[in-house]
């Protein structure tokens, strides 16, 4: 993964570890059915080329078709069985990484997000993906319609926030009881700016 710090031997070195702090242990997980998950990546329309993080990857619903689009993929999913099973399963050139979406090293050049992500950290991913001076360009994110409206009232700072399509409750494996829409965060050019740090005096 160019752009991010090299991620292959760090992530091995996690995975004898326990996990994180940060790591929510419940691994039950709602994953799009494989017609939902292309659509929703046809919606986000990575580039070729472009660098696109999968975060919470599971088994590849996003990732498959997000390869096929020819975009430079990282996968990151924290359970050790899922992250393996998806890296048998990817062409050669995709990265997986086994690690958790609130700790793993961000890229340092412009990278966009396409992500169902674990709904338990989502708000802590959000603060973390758009927190000042991140290279994040766009992102779209499956999450309860209820934080998506959240996130439209009050988008973070520095970034737009517009809904994307609306995802039913039957596009999930199981389905979960509330309804889902994608969350768009598109990065205002100049305005995600590190802040500068004031002087004590
Ligand atoms: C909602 S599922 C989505 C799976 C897949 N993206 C899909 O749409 O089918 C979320 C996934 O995130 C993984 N996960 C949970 N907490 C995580 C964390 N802190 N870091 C990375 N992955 C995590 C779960 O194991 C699960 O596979």
């Amino acid at each position: 993964m160019s752009g991010a710090r090299a991620p292959g031997r760090r992530a091995s070195a996690r995975r004898a570890s326990s996990a994180p702090a940060t790591a929510t242990r419940r691994w039950g997980s709602h994953e799009l059915r494989p017609g939902w998950a292309r659509r929703l990546v046809a919606a986000a329309a990575p580039d070729p080329g472009e660098l696109v993080l999968d975060l919470g990857a599971g088994r590849g619903a996003l990732t498959l078709p997000l390869t096929e689009r020819r975009s430079r993929v990282v996968a990151v999913e924290l359970h050790p069985g899922r992250a393996e099973r998806l890296r048998q399963r990817v062409p050669p050139g995709v990265t997986v990484l086994e690690d958790d979406v609130l700790g793993f090293p961000l890229p340092g050049r412009p990278f966009r997000v396409v992500s169902n992500p674990p709904y338990a950290v989502a708000a802590a991913l959000v603060r973390r993906l758009t927190a000042p001076g991140t290279a994040l360009s766009a992102a779209h994110l499956v999450l309860p319609r209820w934080q998506v409206n959240r996130y439209l009232a009050r988008p973070p700072r520095g970034f737009t926030a517009e809904v994307g399509p609306h995802v039913p409750a039957s596009a999930f494996r199981p389905p979960p009881r509330h309804e889902s829409a994608v969350l768009v965060l598109r990065a205002v050019p100049g305005r995600n700016r590190r802040r500068p740090r004031t002087r004590r005096r």
